[in-house]
């Protein structure tokens, strides 16, 4: 697979200033562009791997909440023959080398709200992300009583939602059985890892699954993202939480990584979509006339245009790759691909989900298969936005005939395809090197600081969005 086949976006520099400093590295394995969080990489602090012979069937321990663990599937041993030996450098680190390999894969997600108590707190969590409410400099200190501010008037909304598809988010269930899948795929192959789950927003979180990579003395590291495209609000997000953490810790920092930065364009992952769509088609009468509807979670246009998130290319070159597909299956329907879950008064990337859903009823489309395209999850904009609000429109405009294709969840085609891009990735990995945080990382450990920042931050944000034009603006936009 070449490296041709890449097709990412963006040039390593505005992907560094989007997604702050998380700087792409050179190493391409297979069609997975690897990628390390931190700069100055040194071919010295490569490990050399070495095949053990003993291998120990662990405990399958189920990620929880408050300090339970989060490692869904671990076992300690040798890579496969696959996947060994990797050359051996000039380091004293790789010569005096000699313990077994023990591999990481941290699976990174979302994350989401397991009952409806936790709807606020997650919320807050998500708003208070950097990277989800992008705030000019001056007013960063504003986040957090913003992000306090928005949570408490989303809530209800957001609550109601999660009501609707059985009272929390189904992800986290999800995203273990595809960590334990991962692992017997890998070890199909030989190669035995340890799987965690690092969730950005809720339990199990991503410090949580660090923590455990740190005390299962992992040698290496494979980060797989579970979003096919990178954006700056989602893998960008995760990569900056954890170069942030490996970068201030020793053993972390010497630590071979490699990061699957984005797989959308990996022929595992399209062909299995291909095969999802295929089969949801046969269910309509006449399959041939159904519009195929692409609808990927939106981000607010400012990231593509401003920030040069390389998402909106990405998701149409997925499109494209998915297309090209199926009609080399002789699958030659229509498509069009929108944008769903907007949040907030800004523009978001278009045409919009539901918008579009009104024009193809008004132009006479009466069949539509809607492809959720943006997660491999079931989750609560496909189990509720697309399957509840979206169908009834697409109902009330005149489409007669709707179908849904499911999210790829465990399906085997696509597991192994992640499988096998785990072994691909596993030669680049490379150690991190230590550097300290700027001044504006590490403003917030100063806690006399931050209370002021804090206090005078929600004494701000109220005055501003209690202003009757500006809440308004917002409310609308939020319930
Ligand atoms: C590729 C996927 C996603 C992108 C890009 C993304 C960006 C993004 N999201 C919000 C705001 C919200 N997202 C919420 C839930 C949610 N988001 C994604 C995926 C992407 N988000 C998923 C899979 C989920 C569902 C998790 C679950 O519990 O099932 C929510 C909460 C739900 C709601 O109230 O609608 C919000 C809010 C922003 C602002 C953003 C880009 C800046
Ligand atoms: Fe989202």
């Amino acid at each position: 697979m070449e490296a041709a086949s890449i097709r990412t976006g963006l040039p390593q520099t505005r992907i560094s200033v989007a997604s702050r400093k998380i700087s792409r590295l050179s190493g391409k394995v297979g069609s997975v562009t690897s990628v390390s969080f931190l700069e100055n990489q040194s071919a010295q602090t490569s490990l050399v791997l070495r095949a053990s012979p003993v291998e120990k069937a662990a405990p399958i321990h189920s990620g929880a909440r408050g300090g339970r663990r989060n490692v869904v599937a671990q076992s300690f041993t040798a890579p496969s023959p696959g996947v060994c030996p990797f050359d051996q450098t000039s380091s004293t680190q790789s010569q005096s080398q000699t313990a077994e390999e023990k591999i990481g894969v941290l699976l990174l997600n979302l994350g989401g709200p397991e009952t409806l108590h936790d709807v606020q707190p997650f919320l807050f969590n998500l708003f208070a992300d950097p990277d989800i409410i992008r705030l000019p400099r001056p007013f960063q200190f504003l986040q957090k009583p913003l992000a306090q501010l928005i949570s408490v008037l989303r809530a209800p909304k957001s609550k109601e939602g999660y009501a609707a598809i059985g009272g929390g988010s189904p992800l986290r269930k999800i995203t273990d059985e595809q960590a334990l899948a991962i692992k017997d795929a890998l070890q199909e192959k030989d190669v035995t890892v340890n799987v965690y789950v690092g969730m950005r927003y809720w339990y199990p979180f991503t410090e949580e699954a660090i923590q455990q990579i740190k005390k299962d003395r992992i040698t290496r590291l494979v980060v797989l993202p579970l979003y096919p495209q990178f954006s700056i609000s989602t893998t960008g997000s995760s990569l900056r939480v954890l170069q942030n953490i490996f970068r201030e810790d020793a053993y972390l920092s010497r630590l071979p990584v490699s990061v699957i930065e984005s797989w959308y364009q990996r022929q595992g992952y399209v062909k299995s979509m291909a095969d999802l769509i295929e089969r949801e088609l046969q269910k309509f009468s006449k399959p041939d006339e159904v519009m195929i509807f692409f609808s990927a979670h939106g981000v607010p246009m400012s990231y593509v245009e401003e920030a040069g998130d390389p998402y909106k290319d990405q998701m149409e070159d997925c499109i494209f790759l998915i297309m090209q597909e199926l009609k080399a299956r002789a699958v030659y329907n229509d498509h069009t691909l929108a944008y769903q879950s907007r949040v907030g008064p800004v523009q978001w990337l278009k045409p919009y989900t539901d918008e579009v859903l009104v024009e193809l009823g008004k132009k006479g489309v009466k069949s539509l298969l809607a492809v959720p395209v943006s997660f491999v999850s079931e989750h609560i904009e496909t189990l509720e936005e697309i399957d509840m609000e979206y169908r009834e429109l697409a109902l009330e405009s005149g489409i007669e005939s709707w179908g849904r294709v499911p999210a790829l969840g465990c399906t085997s085609s696509f597991i192994t395809d992640l499988a096998d891009a785990v072994v691909e990735a596993l030669p680049s990995a490379k150690a991190i090197a230590t550097s300290s945080g700027s001044a504006e990382e590490t403003d917030d450990y100063d806690p006399f600081r931050y209370a002021i920042k804090l206090l005078f931050g929600s004494v701000l944000a109220f005055v501003l969005l209690f202003s009757p034009k500006m809440f308004l603006a917002f409310r609308n936009q939020l319930l």
